[in-house]
C-alpha cells in the first residue's frame, strides 16, 4: 500500500494543499482556499481605517484553509487517511501574531476586534520602518556582531520591528499577549496542540543563532527599556530544527479534517526555504527564485560569508550542513496585479475576454511581440519598497521614457524587465561578495504560469533557468518535510536529502539566454543600475521626501 504526505503552503492570498506519494513525490490531489479576508491594507472588518503601509491578515482564514483543503485532497485522491503518514506546512514570513497562553489570537477576543495591533502582521506590513531604523542604528552603535549576518540592515518586515510597533502604539495589546508567534508556528500549534518554534523563522526573521541564541538583553533594553526581557516574556527560547516532528495531530483537528489522530506534523517552515528540496537542490551554488507575489532568492553555501544587502544567512536555515542565504524582492507579481487593476483600459479587458485569456496572459501575448529596448521604457521595481540589496521600504517605483505613444503592454513589459534587473542585481551582489552562483532555478506561480517572463529573466540574468517540476513547489517542499517528520519506520524518510532526491521534481524545460536580447539588456541594465543607485543610494532623497509628505496627509 502506498504512503502519502500532505503539504500545505500558506501564501499571501490563499492556502494550497497537495497530497503526494512519498515514494516519488507524485502529486495525487491538490486544493486551494482563498483567504476570505485576503490582505487587510485599508481597513479592519469593523471598518476601522488602517494607516499607510499596514498589511494585516485574519487567523481564522488560516484555520479555514485546513478545514477546506485537507478534506478536499482526501476526497479527490481517494487515499485512506491511515496511509497519510505526515503533514508539513509552510507559511509566508515574517507573518506574526499576538496570542494568549492557550494560542487564542488576541483579535478573536471581543475587546480587541477593533484594534489593528491585535491582528496578524503580514510579511509585507511595512508600517514599522521607524522601528527598523532604530534597530539598525542601535545595533551599529553597540557594534552588535549579528548585524553582519543580516546584510548590515534589518528590514521592517522582520519580527522585532513589528513587536516594538505593538508595544509603542498599543501597550495594552503588548501586555495582554502571552506570545508573539510566527503564523507558521501558530498553525502547527493548532494542528498538534504543542507550541513549537522553528529554527528557520527564528533564524531569518528573529535574529536567533544556533549557538549564540538571541541578541543580548542589554541590546533590547537599549532599544526600549520595556523590551529588555522581550525574548523570555513573549517569544520562548526552545527552537526546533527543520524536519523535526512537532507533534501528532490532535483528535479535534483529525475529526474536522478527516485525518487520523497522532499523524506526524513537521515543525513550521517558510514558503521560500521549504521549496529548495522540492527542486532537488541539495548543494551549494544554485539560486532558487520563488517567484509569486514577491520573489525570494535562496542559495546554499558551505562558506560563511557576510553579504551586504541580503535578508540574511542562517546555518542549517534551509538544509542541514549548509549556510542558507536569503535575499529577496518584496514586490514582483504584485506589480503586475497592481498594473492590471489600475492601468489597463477596458478595451484590453474586453479583448482578453473575447480571446478567453487571462488579462496578464493577454498582455504577455502583446508584449511578447516586442524586442528588448523597443519600447524605450525603463522602470524601477520598487512598488513595495526594496528588500535587497537596498533594504529600504520607503523607496517607491518609477517608470522612465513614457511618451504619447506608450502602450499598456509596453509598460507591463517594462515592469517585468525591472523585476528581472532587480534579480540580476541580487545575483551580482552575491557573486561580488564571495558567494558563487553557478545555476539558477525558478519556482512559484510566475515560473509555472509565464514562459514569457522566464525567457526575459534568462535574457537579463544571462543564465539558463531550470523550472520546478511541481506547480506547487512550496507545498511539495512542505510535504517532503512532512515525510521526514514521519520517519522511515512510518513509511517516510530519515533524511531530508534522501527525501529530496526521491520526491523533488524539475521540469525538462530549460530557458536559455538569447544572445541578441542579452546584448541590448546589458545596455538597459547599466541604465537600471544608474537609476537604482541614483534614487536608492548616495543621499538622494526624492522618494523619501514624497513619502514623508504623503504620511503627513495621514491625519
Ligand atoms: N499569467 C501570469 N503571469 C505572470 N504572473 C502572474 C500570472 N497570473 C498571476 N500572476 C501573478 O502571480 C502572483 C501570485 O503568485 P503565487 O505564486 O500564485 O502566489 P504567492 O506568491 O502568494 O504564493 C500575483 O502577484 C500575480 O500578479
Ligand atoms: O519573505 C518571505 C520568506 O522569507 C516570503 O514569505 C514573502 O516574501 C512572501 O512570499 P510570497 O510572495 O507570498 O510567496
Amino acid at each position: 500500500m502506498g504512503k502519502y504526505t500532505i503539504g500545505i503552503d500558506y501564501g499571501t492570498l490563499s492556502g494550497r494543499a497537495v497530497l503526494v506519494d512519498v515514494a516519488d513525490g507524485r502529486e495525487v490531489a491538490s486544493s486551494e482556499f482563498k483567504y476570505p479576508h485576503a490582505v487587510m491594507d485599508e481597513a479592519l472588518p469593523s471598518g476601522r481605517k488602517l494607516g499607510v503601509d499596514w498589511a494585516l491578515q485574519h487567523p481564522q482564514d488560516y484555520l479555514d484553509v485546513l478545514y477546506h483543503t485537507i478534506p478536499e485532497v482526501l476526497r479527490e485522491s481517494g487515499a485512506d487517511a491511515e496511509d497519510i503518514v505526515g503533514v508539513g506546512i509552510d507559511f509566508t514570513a515574517c507573518t506574526v501574531l499576538p496570542v494568549k497562553k492557550d494560542g487564542t489570537p488576541l483579535c478573536f477576543l471581543p475587546e480587541y476586534q477593533d484594534e489593528p495591533n491585535a491582528y496578524v502582521k503580514l510579511w509585507k506590513h511595512h508600517a514599522a520602518q521607524n522601528k527598523a531604523n532604530r534597530i539598525n542604528e542601535t545595533a551599529e552603535k553597540r557594534g552588535e556582531k549579528w548585524l553582519a549576518r543580516y546584510g548590515g540592515k534589518i528590514s521592517s518586515e522582520w519580527l522585532f520591528a513589528k513587536i516594538w510597533q505593538i508595544l509603542d502604539e498599543s501597550p495594552e495589546v503588548y501586555a495582554a499577549m502571552d506570545r508573539f508567534i510566527e503564523a507558521a508556528d501558530w498553525i502547527v500549534w493548532q494542528l498538534t496542540g504543542v507550541e513549537t518554534r522553528n529554527s528557520c523563522t527564528a533564524g531569518y526573521k528573529a535574529l536567533w543563532h544556533k549557538r549564540g541564541g538571541y541578541p543580548p538583553r542589554e541590546y533590547f533594553a537599549a532599544l526600549d527599556p520595556r523590551l529588555e526581557h522581550v525574548v523570555q516574556e513573549k517569544l520562548g527560547t526552545e527552537i526546533l530544527p527543520l524536519g523535526s516532528r512537532a507533534g501528532g495531530l490532535t483528535p479535534e483537528i483529525a475529526e474536522k479534517t478527516g485525518l487520523v489522530p497522532g499523524t506526524a506534523v513537521a515543525v513550521g517552515n517558510v514558503d521560500a526555504h521549504v521549496c529548495v528540496p522540492a527542486v532537488k537542490i541539495c548543494g551549494a551554488g544554485k539560486v532558487l527564485a520563488i517567484m509569486g507575489t514577491s520573489t525570494c532568492h535562496m542559495l546554499l553555501s558551505e562558506q560563511e560569508q557576510a553579504v551586504p544587502g541580503i535578508c540574511g544567512y542562517v546555518e542549517d536555515g534551509i538544509l542541514p550542513g549548509f549556510y542558507g542565504y536569503e535575499a529577496g524582492q518584496s514586490c514582483v507579481g504584485d506589480h503586475f496585479a497592481w498594473f492590471v487593476k489600475n492601468c489597463v483600459p477596458e478595451s484590453y479587458v474586453e479583448q482578453a475576454q473575447k480571446e478567453g485569456l487571462d488579462i496578464q496572459v493577454y498582455l504577455q501575448k502583446l508584449a511578447g511581440k516586442q524586442k528588448a529596448g523597443e519600447s524605450g521604457l525603463l522602470a524601477l521595481d520598487w512598488w513595495n519598497g526594496n528588500r535587497s540589496v537596498l533594504v529600504d521600504v520607503d523607496l517607491t517605483g518609477m517608470m522612465l521614457g513614457m511618451t504619447l505613444q506608450t502602450k499598456p503592454e509596453e509598460m507591463y513589459r517594462a515592469l517585468v524587465e525591472a523585476t528581472a534587473f532587480g534579480t540580476r542585481t541580487i545575483i551580482e551582489n552575491f557573486e561580488k561578495n564571495g558567494v558563487p552562483v553557478d545555476e539558477f532555478y525558478a519556482a512559484g506561480g510566475i515560473a509555472e504560469k509565464s514562459p514569457f517572463m522566464m525567457q526575459i529573466y534568462a535574457d537579463i540574468i544571462r543564465k539558463p533557468i531550470r523550472i520546478s517540476g511541481s506547480k506547487q513547489g512550496s507545498a511539495l517542499g512542505a510535504a517532503i518535510f512532512g515525510a521526514v517528520a514521519a520517519g522511515s519506520e512510518a513509511g517516510g524518510y530519515d533524511s531530508i536529502f534522501e527525501a529530496a532526491e526521491k520526491m523533488g521534481k524539475l521540469k525538462d524545460v530549460v530557458y536559455m539566454p538569447n544572445e541578441d536580447e542579452t546584448k541590448t539588456y546589458d545596455l538597459l541594465y547599466a541604465e537600471y543600475t544608474r537609476l537604482h543607485d541614483y534614487f536608492g543610494r548616495g543621499g538622494n532623497n526624492v522618494m523619501k521626501t514624497l513619502k514623508r509628505i504623503k504620511k503627513e496627509h495621514e491625519g
